[in-house]
């Protein structure tokens, strides 16, 4: 994990870009209360960084600000130091969670969240700002704003997903593959991806895989899962326990 160091700064002062480090996509989970559950979203994050996850997203659509706010603060403070956390949708609670001093590091948004330029706008040039995108037209767009307002791409559905039922038509891998062609920024897979899609995803262009159900729901065991995963997508063991440890 390299350059997300940017919790310790208060939010007046000026804030230097973050250096981006596009190998922290590499296996990207999103979490899933619901198919957690028995377990809670910290504890299966835990585990899947001790198995290998590179970078972690907090996506909770049922929870209010304030459920929210405790639970990315719980995901942070138990994986925060160790790779990426970013949030879902909700600049306002990456807002609070930077103000609480924790080890947050961006906000991902989609295509009908609140615009990706305000997002860089109001989270600055340190955060790292992630956007979904599956068209070309929405790739253009993002060409035409500024450098560095979107730092990576979330492409997808690859494949058809129970996790989100109104997920764009799937892509396939033939489909990401002409996406991720026309894509200007790095870009992981997401939606139905499975440990055998990893090589042909890759192969494809596929700077890494987000995945939800894949990990946490996995046969009650996302260490494991992840550590499949990694193989899959040829790294093999290991997992992030300080800076500069992630592959
Ligand atoms: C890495 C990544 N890619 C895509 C998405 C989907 O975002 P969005 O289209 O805004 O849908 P919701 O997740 O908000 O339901 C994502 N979350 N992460
Ligand atoms: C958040 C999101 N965006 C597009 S598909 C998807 C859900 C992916 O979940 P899963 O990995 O369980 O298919
Ligand atoms: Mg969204």
């Amino acid at each position: 994990m390299t350059g997300h160091q940017n919790t310790s700064e208060s939010s007046g002062e000026a804030r230097a870009r973050s250096v981006f480090d596009p190998a922290d996509l590499l296996l990207y989970h999103v979490t899933d209360g619901a198919l957690s559950a028995p377990r809670s979203v910290p504890d299966v994050v835990e585990a899947a960084v001790d198995g290998g996850v590179t970078m972690v997203q907090v996506r909770g659509k049922d929870l209010g600000g304030a459920e929210f706010l405790e639970l990315v603060q719980a995901v942070a403070t138990r994986v925060g130091s160790r790779v990426p956390v970013l949030i879902n949708d909700r600049v306002d609670v990456y807002l609070a969670a930077r103000e609480r001093g924790l080890a947050v590091a961006g906000v991902h948004v989609g295509q009908s969240d609140i615009p990706v330029s305000d997002v860089r706008a109001i989270c600055g040039p340190a955060a790292i700002v992630g956007l979904s995108a599956a068209q070309s037209t929405e790739f253009d767009a993002v060409r035409l704003l500024p450098e560095g307002t979107v730092d990576y791409i979330g492409i997808g559905a690859v494949h058809t997903t129970s996790t989100k039922p109104d997920h764009p038509e799937p892509l396939g891998i033939d489909g990401f593959r002409a996406a991720r062609a026309w894509c200007p920024v790095p870009a992981v897979a997401i939606g139905g991806v499975r440990v055998e899609d990893c090589p042909p995803l890759l192969a494809a262009g596929a700077d890494g895989v987000a995945v939800v159900s894949g990990i946490c729901a996995s046969s009650g065991d996302p260490r494991l899962a992840a550590t499949q995963y990694r193989e899959a997508l040829g790294v093999g063991s290991g997992s992030a326990s300080g800076e500069g440890t992630n592959p």
